[in-house]
């Protein structure tokens, strides 16, 4: 099983310590979480973020908020508050659904240590899920690599790895598993303008010892068109019910570019990404971002100091989409805990999957 280098989230008392990602990849530093409103705040300012690690502290957000007073108003509220945070990963519904599901039942008296167990369970859950879906990944990239030896170029984009999970990550997860299999991978990590997860992937894959090399976004297509990467993964944010896919913005372009490219691409996300509730990516929502996080920059100034740099005057109009969407007929096949799978099957394969509760 993937152990990860750093933890990204773990419960500490009768709070919850998250891995602080906008402090990445410059410095590690952890922020303790009390209350519903710091997690909610965690999840809005992408002090944690990827779709399932979003979830997994939503889920932690509402036990905190049970510590008080777990009546059905507190209760309620803390859902709304949580689900109310980031509006695309649909992880974060279906992770505060199964909270609901667990809680409402209950008596308030039983609520508090219930939901502190179900959240811990929606972790480990996750740990699981990421190892399967390595796993799966890790087959297709065995095809791909050919002769042994050989080692594979593997294209991303944004950040789906450990830090965006509880365990191995997803889009990542097929890496780490060739890496314990002896199967030499080297990792294609697109910038991802404007937040820059690339350097989070970097980072990651740097303290898992992962040979990688940093790119440009928009170098993606000179390297897949030249035959320079083998296949390409990212992650999901929400997977409509036709295989149409929501993922960090600029995912599109590399789809594009792959399929002109004839490279294969896939998307690895867990099954409780799928949302069969969006009949197609039209129905998705796309979270806008402020436009600070275009006309700015954050990185190291020549003494090591965090600096955040104003790229474009402040008065500059700037557009800010965090998410794009993939049509399915661009994705090879999505990897899910389940296996993998071409997006056109989707819905006539996977029946059991019925649309989210609204929590
Ligand atoms: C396993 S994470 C999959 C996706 O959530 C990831 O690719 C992504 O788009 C993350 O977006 P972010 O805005 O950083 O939360």
């Amino acid at each position: 099983m993937f152990v990860q280098p750093v933890p990204t989230l773990c419960r500490h008392g009768d709070g919850v310590l998250i891995l602080d990602q906008t402090a990445l990849p410059y410095r590690q530093a952890w922020v303790e979480l009390q209350d519903v409103a710091g997690a909610a705040h965690a999840i809005r300012s992408m002090q944690v973020r990827g779709a399932p690690l979003i979830g997994a502290t939503a889920a932690f957000g509402v036990a905190l908020a049970l510590k008080e007073a777990a009546d059905d108003d507190t209760l309620e509220a803390a859902l709304r508050l949580l689900g109310a945070t980031r509006p695309t990963a649909v992880n974060l519904h279906w992770a505060l659904a199964r909270m609901a599901a667990r809680l409402r039942p209950l008596p308030p008296a039983q609520r508090r240590e219930a939901a502190w167990a179900e959240a811990e369970a929606i972790c480990a859950d996750d740990a699981a899920t990421c190892q399967a879906i390595g796993e799966h990944g890790l087959a297709l990239l065995r095809q791909a690599s050919g002769r042994p030896g050989r080692t594979l170029t593997v294209m991303t984009h944004c950040n789906a790895g450990w830090l965006a999970t509880l365990g191995a990550g997803t889009a990542l997860a097929p890496v780490y598993a060739a890496q314990a299999a002896g199967l030499p991978v080297h990792v294609l990590v697109s910038e991802t303008r404007p937040r820059n997860q690339g350097l989070l992937t970097a980072w990651e894959l740097r303290e898992a010892g992962v040979p990688h090399t940093l790119i440009a976004d928009n170098a993606a297509g000179l390297l897949l068109a030249r035959g320079e990467v083998d296949l390409v993964i990212t992650g999901a944010d929400r997977i409509a019910a036709n295989g149409d896919t929501a993922n960090k913005v600029g995912t599109y372009l590399k789809a594009l570019a792959a399929r002109a490219a004839d490279v294969p691409f896939y998307i690895a996300a867990p099954y409780s990404t799928l949302d069969f509730a969006c009949a197609d990516g039209a129905a998705i929502p796309i979270e806008h971002r402020g436009a600070g996080e275009v006309s700015s920059l954050r990185g190291l100034d020549e003494n090591g100091q965090e600096r955040t740099l104003q790229l474009a005057p402040a008065d500059t109009a700037a557009l800010n989409p965090a998410f794009d969407l993939t049509p399915a007929a661009l994705i090879t096949a999505i990897i899910t805990e389940r296996g993998a799978i071409a997006p056109q099957e989707l819905a006539s394969r996977y029946t059991d999957r019925a649309a989210p509760e609204a929590a």
